[in-house]
């Protein structure tokens, strides 16, 4: 279970995150958050995990999350990593190991098998000697995922993973997201692509500084919460 206790974020003088109080009992579910740009979506991700100093508290089964991190697998936006280091695919998948186990440790022969078995499964395995920055947005996104995957969290939060990539890549990697959610674990999805949202998530949570709606799908994205969410003046989709 998720909750996020009276959340508040400021940064400098901007008041980003507004009372944001959460409940997500069940796991086993694909929730999305949507809004509009600058809402605060990342934001209420980076509060959660504790990147962002917001005040109030996320707790994961009663405990605070913070220390708990293990449980949480985090994949960022895209265009906050640096490409340019020259990794290539299957290693980039080790550190992402490495990031559970500690660096320096030995690494195990199962993180090995793991790490063949994601490539398989994110069809990664002809790419696994390329580097990082000789790939594809979906190819990139797919190793993304599964480089996150390494590790074994409970609470996956996704920021915008399917931005600018091709259907394929799209395709594969919400398969993996229903397979993980069906093994119950619990999946946020920071999206805002309003047509694929109902196929793709259980639960919607609609944010706009403050939280507007949070239910299931075909409720959050009713003509009226559009209106009130999305499509007020000033905001852009
Ligand atoms: N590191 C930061 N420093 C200063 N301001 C920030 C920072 N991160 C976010 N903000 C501000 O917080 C507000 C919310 O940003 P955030 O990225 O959380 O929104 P979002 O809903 O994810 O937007 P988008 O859909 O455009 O990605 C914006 O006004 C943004 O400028």
């Amino acid at each position: 279970m998720l909750q996020v206790k009276n959340m508040d974020l400021f940064i400098g003088q901007q008041h980003i995150l507004h009372d944001v109080n959460l409940t997500i009992e069940s796991s086993g579910e694909l929730i999305g958050i949507m809004g509009p740009n600058g809402a605060g979506k990342s934001s209420l991700i980076k509060s959660i995990l504790g990147e962002f100093n917001a005040t109030g508290e996320a707790f994961w089964n009663g405990k605070p999350l913070k220390q708990q991190l293990t449980q949480l697998t985090y994949i960022p936006q895209r265009n906050q990593l640096d490409l340019d280091f020259p990794i290539t695919v299957k290693d980039s998948l080790i550190t992402g190991y490495y990031q559970t186990s500690g660096w320096f440790r030995p690494i195990k022969k199962e993180a090995y098998i793991k790490r063949d078995r994601l490539l398989a499964d994110l069809q990664l395995t002809d790419l696994k000697d390329k580097t990082l920055n000789q790939l594809s947005g979906g190819q990139l996104q797919r190793v993304l995922l599964a480089k996150a995957l390494m590790k074994d969290g409970d609470l996956l939060c996704l920021d915008e993973p399917f931005v600018g990539i091709d259907f394929r890549s799209e395709e594969i990697m919400i398969q993996i997201l229903r397979q993980l959610k069906s093994e119950g674990k619990l999946i946020l999805i920071v999206h805002h692509d309003i047509h694929k949202a109902k196929a793709y998530f259980d639960r919607i949570l609609l944010l706009n500084r403050s939280i507007k709606f949070f239910g299931s799908a075909s409720e959050a994205l009713s003509d009226e919460n559009i209106k009130e969410v999305f499509l007020k003046e000033g905001v852009t989709l």
